[in-house]
């Protein structure tokens, strides 16, 4: 199996880390993997190229027309009107120009040997001489040159590249039917507690639905992500079973709760018993605070606090990135955002906040929502994005700018008013 904990990763280094810390040790436990597959264009979307393409042809494959009209050759326009010599379609196979000629053609079609200008048919007048073209007419016009687009030979999508609808495109243009891209990443997600139960099952006085199962299933998805879930109680014996398993199957171990100093917070120990190591033991983050970072044999690991929030969040920020690091998808730029509001408190813990994002005075803002409490799910509705509040040592204004974290793309985009 390729082990995928990259040698910058360390034994265990006790200690609370700071965020920006953490930040940069979750990606160092993680690099792109060598396993890829091939998949059809239909397949492809979301997929992480593991290949450069180059073009094969020219885009477009031959010189045409860009306008319906007629093609002709410039210097005879001024000669006076054309006698209409054919005409050709899109797809229709090329033709020659007879002299002093116009020929009819259609947008697409191929433009006839000879000729070096497109007349759209709203600037000719049909003559009983022929055809005339009164207005002023620029040699060259409406014609789209053979690899004015893409050139035959140029790289036009490098490895690592996301595939969305506009590299489809372009791949389908170029004729290619197929492409290498980054085999599925493996993520092995564990939650953990006796307290849990899944909807449908009968709840126990103290029992609890597990929600941190399904909500991180649904927010690691992604194409070119393969997620198994699995839910193990308190039972030592048990977790380091599973997490035996998934060290030797999965490329990132997720597992969720059991990370603090409770009697039955096992996860730690049971990592380190399957022969697994801490890079980053706990973080001074708000909420948060007792993941941990690691690896176990070919699997990066990610210690989730079993609190859904800081769950959810640390999720988003740590477990995100490690996935799109194993796919080798380069980083974009973060997106800043200004704050709508105060902390009224300097903080040596970086706090990770629900917030709504509104555009004000076109500038893109955080409006804090929902009560306190890492256990709420009521602000995780309200929100659509996680803004980070550095640890400072003055308080947040209202106005400065902080980093965002969206939950989702905008689905439904308002027009602007
Ligand atoms: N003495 C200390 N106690 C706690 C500390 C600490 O530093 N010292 N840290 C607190 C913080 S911060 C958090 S966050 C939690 C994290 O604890 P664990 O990771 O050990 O998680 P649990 O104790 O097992 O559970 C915490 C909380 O979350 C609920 N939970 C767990 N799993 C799920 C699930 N799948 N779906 C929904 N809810 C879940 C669980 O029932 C608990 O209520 O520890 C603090 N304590
Ligand atoms: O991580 Mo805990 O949620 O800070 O409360």
């Amino acid at each position: 199996m390729t082990f995928h904990v990259t040698d910058a990763f360390r034994p265990v280094t006790l200690g609370m880390q700071s965020f920006e810390a953490a930040r940069l040790g979750a990606l160092r436990l993680v690099g792109p993997i060598d396993r890829s597959e091939t998949v059809s264009l239909d397949e492809a979307l979301g997929r992480v190229l593991a290949e450069t393409i180059v073009a094969p042809c020219d885009l477009p494959a031959f010189d045409q027309a860009a306008m319906d009209g007629y093609a002709v050759r410039f210097a005879d326009v001024a000669v006076g009107p054309l006698r209409v010599d054919g005409v050709t379609h899109a797809g229709d196979a090329p033709t020659r120009l007879a002299p002093k000629c116009a020929h009819r053609i259609m947008t697409g079609a191929s433009l006839p040997t000879g000729a070096d200008t497109v007349v759209p048919y709203e600037e000719t007048v049909t003559l009983r001489e022929g055809l005339a073209m009164p207005g002023s007419i620029k040699p060259e016009g409406n014609i789209r040159r053979a690899g004015e687009d893409i050139a035959r030979g140029e790289t036009v999508l490098t490895k690592g590249r996301r595939l969305a609808w506009p590299e489809i495109a372009a791949l389908a243009a170029l004729g290619i039917g197929s492409v290498r891209v980054t085999a599925p990443i493996r993520v092995s997600l564990l939650t953990t507690g006796a307290e849990l139960r899944s909807a449908g099952e009968a709840l126990p006085a103290a029992g609890i639905y597990d929600s941190n199962g399904p909500m991180l299933m649904a927010l690691l998805a992604d194409s070119g992500v393969d997620v198994t879930r699995t839910t193990v109680g308190d039972s030592y014996d048990a977790l380091t079973e599973r997490l035996a398993d998934a060290s030797r199957q999965a490329d990132l171990i997720v597992t969720s709760a059991g990370m603090s100093s409770g009697d039955r917070d096992l996860v730690r120990a049971a990592l380190a018993a399957v022969g697994g190591t801490i890079a980053v033991s706990s973080v001074a983050i708000k909420p948060g605070k007792p993941l941990a970072l690691g690896g176990v044999g070919g699997a990066a690991f990610v210690g989730l606090p079993g609190n859904p929030q800081a769950a959810a969040f640390c999720a988003l920020v740590f477990a995100r990135p490690m996935i799109a690091a194993l796919s080798g998808r380069p980083r974009s730029a973060p997106i800043m955002a200004l704050s709508a509001f105060a902390t009224g408190h300097s903080s040596e813990k970086t706090e990770l906040v629900p917030v709504a994002l509104e555009t004000v005075s076109g500038q893109l803002t955080a409006r804090r929502v929902g009560q306190p409490g890492s256990h709420r799910l009521m602000p995780l509705l309200a929100a659509d994005a996680l803004a980070i509040v550095a640890a400072a040592n003055a308080p947040l204004r209202a106005g400065d700018r902080l980093e965002v974290l969206p939950f989702h793309p905008p689905e439904f985009q308002g027009v602007p008013s």
